[in-house]
């Protein structure tokens, strides 16, 4: 009796205490295997600047899905299709939200639909974004603007031609991108290129800040500065356009303009209009306000500027680097196209041979290497338990190098996505690139699977036909290295390096001198 009165006390101490450790060293969690990590830092020390990369290193010695600390930060990295399944599809729920780091806070104004997180303000602008920004029939609408800016780009490649000057394909396809895109949400093209190649830089570098907690608030690398610098030129910006449509919408309404394009027609709805009648709407489920706004057509602008020129770019440096598989496009493009006309968007669904290129590019060089999400609840992964602020990474550029995927993965070879036989012998069936094939997942998958899928596929296979249709490309850029071949004289090799960030561009911009195909480049204006 005695004895059981003197051990309640250290009993009771020894739960007390328990339960406090418990409650801040989550010993409930069985993360998968790991490297050993250093203190504070935890694995930083163990990746370089192209983290995809790293990460696709530390796969081969930790297996498919390993775990790293980032400061204090605990993150899963899952390496196969396998994997990216179960995680994106079958623990989709888990996985719906992303990372938020500093950067993206300030950035943003938490009012992001590319990284809020799940909740009900991300489905009302995820709804409004896939019915009304990015839908079907906005697609339609803007189709003459987007075959306006690829015959804009040719007639630029065509005066080059002519004069035998170089131009700077990665500047002149950023230019159509961004483009298209401003001219879809503001009606007019503003140049926002340099902006949005700093914001997707500054929200791909690791700030220890964001990771070790008491470096929390100081800024030991500058990204402070950076940020703000590059949030002013943003806002200042937006802040500019909304004004301008608003004033330009009053005075509509006071019927002093017929139209607020200026012209008699019947304008199409750009994405600002739509945003801001949606502001007035008093009956919407929920209330639009001017940083909405702001935060959501910076997100259009950031996500589909760089994507789209990213592709082409890395597409058209494969087709250069081979020759044959240039010459079986063009043959395609040829055959499809028959009279001498310019290939248009209604031709894409035939030209298997352009979509099996653009799927090999994606293969070999997603322009987002890694999907990012965040963990929102414990959840079991096999016999690993996850807990709750977990980030994952799923190294998508991983997948599509992996021998036990694809047969000789490191060579370029569309011709595997047109083969239905292996395919079918692999149990695999034809590949797309909507986030129901693990092994090809440019666009991610799931809730969050990207929206701009479709203007995407609608833009890249005749962007792309329409180049090569029209142009050869002689490479000058001080980087790539000519070679000497028996039957052409010097055929230049374009370098395959990446930058690091959260997207995945060539290291060094593509400057070629194009050269007309045709006589006279009259097919522009068919
Ligand atoms: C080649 C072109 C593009 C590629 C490869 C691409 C890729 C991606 C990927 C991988 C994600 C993350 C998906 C996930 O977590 O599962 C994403 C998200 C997103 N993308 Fe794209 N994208 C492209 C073009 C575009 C365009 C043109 C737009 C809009 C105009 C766009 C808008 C978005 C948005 C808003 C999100 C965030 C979706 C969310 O979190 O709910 N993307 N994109």
């Amino acid at each position: 009796m005695i004895l059981d009165q003197l051990l309640i006390l250290p009993l009771f101490l020894l739960f007390l205490i328990l339960s406090i450790l418990f409650k801040i060293f989550p010993f409930q969690s069985k993360l998968p295997p790991s490297p050993i990590a250093l203190p504070i830092i935890g694995h930083f020390h163990l990746l370089g600047p192209l983290i995809h990369h790293s990460f696709q290193k530390l796969s081969l010695r930790y297996g498919p899905l390993f775990s790293l600390r980032l400061g204090s930060v605990p993150c899963i990295i899952a390496s196969t299709p396998e994997y990216a399944k179960l995680l994106l599809k079958y623990n989709d729920l888990s996985f719906n939200s992303r990372l938020y780091n500093i950067a993206i806070t300030r950035l943003t104004n938490n009012s992001s639909i590319v990284f809020g997180p799940y909740g009900p303000y991300w489905k009302f602008i995820r709804r409004l974004s896939t019915n009304e920004l990015l839908g079907s029939h906005t697609m339609k609408n803007f189709l003459s603007l987007r075959e306006s800016e690829y015959r804009r780009l040719l007639r630029v490649f065509a005066s080059k031609s002519e004069a035998g000057e170089a131009v700077n394909v990665t500047n002149e396809l950023l230019k159509l991108s961004n483009n298209v895109i401003s001219k879809m949400m503001l009606g007019r093209a503003e140049d926002v290129m340099s902006v949005v190649r700093d914001v997707t830089r500054i929200v791909g570098e690791f700030n220890v800040s964001d990771y070790i907690w008491f470096c929390k608030h100081m800024d030991l690398q500058g990204f402070g500065k950076r940020i703000e610098d590059i949030h002013g030129r943003f806002d200042a910006l937006m802040e500019k356009v909304i004004a301008e449509r608003e004033e330009l919408r009053k005075k509509k309404q006071n019927g002093e303009r017929k139209d607020i394009g200026g012209g008699d027609q019947p304008r199409v709805k750009d994405f600002i209009d739509i945003l801001l009648d949606f502001s007035e709407d008093e009956s919407s489920e929920i209330k639009l306000t001017r940083v909405h706004i702001k935060s959501l057509i910076s997100d259009f602008f950031i996500a589909g500027t760089d994507s789209i020129a990213i592709t082409t770019e890395w597409a058209l440096a494969e087709l250069i680097n081979h020759p044959e598989v240039m010459k079986r496009a063009r043959e395609e493009i040829e055959d499809v196209v028959k009279s001498k006309r310019l290939v248009n968007e209604t031709d894409a669904p035939n030209l298997p041979y352009i979509q099996a290129i653009l799927k090999e590019t994606f293969r070999l060089h997603p322009p987002l290497p890694l999907v990012s999400r965040e963990c929102v609840q414990d959840c079991k992964i096999g016999n690993y338990v996850i807990p709750a602020k977990t980030l994952l990474f799923v190294n998508v550029w991983a997948i599509g190098r992996d021998p036990s995927c694809w047969e000789n993965p490191l060579e370029f070879q569309p011709e595997r996505f047109l083969n239905s036989d292996d395919l079918e012998k692999k149990n695999m069936g034809p590949i797309d690139v909507r986030g129901q094939h693990f092994q090809l997942l440019p666009f991610g998958s799931g809730t969050r699977l990207c929206p701009g899928l479709n203007l995407a596929m609608q833009e890249l296979p005749t962007l792309l036909a329409a180049m090569i249709q029209c142009f050869d490309f002689k490479v000058v850029g001080k980087h790539d290295k000519l070679i000497n071949d028996d039957e052409q004289d010097n055929i230049a090799l374009v370098d395959m390096d990446e930058r690091p960030g959260l997207t995945a561009p060539r290291a060094h911009d593509l400057v070629c001198v194009p050269v007309a195909r045709f006589k006279e480049v009259t097919i522009l204006d068919t």
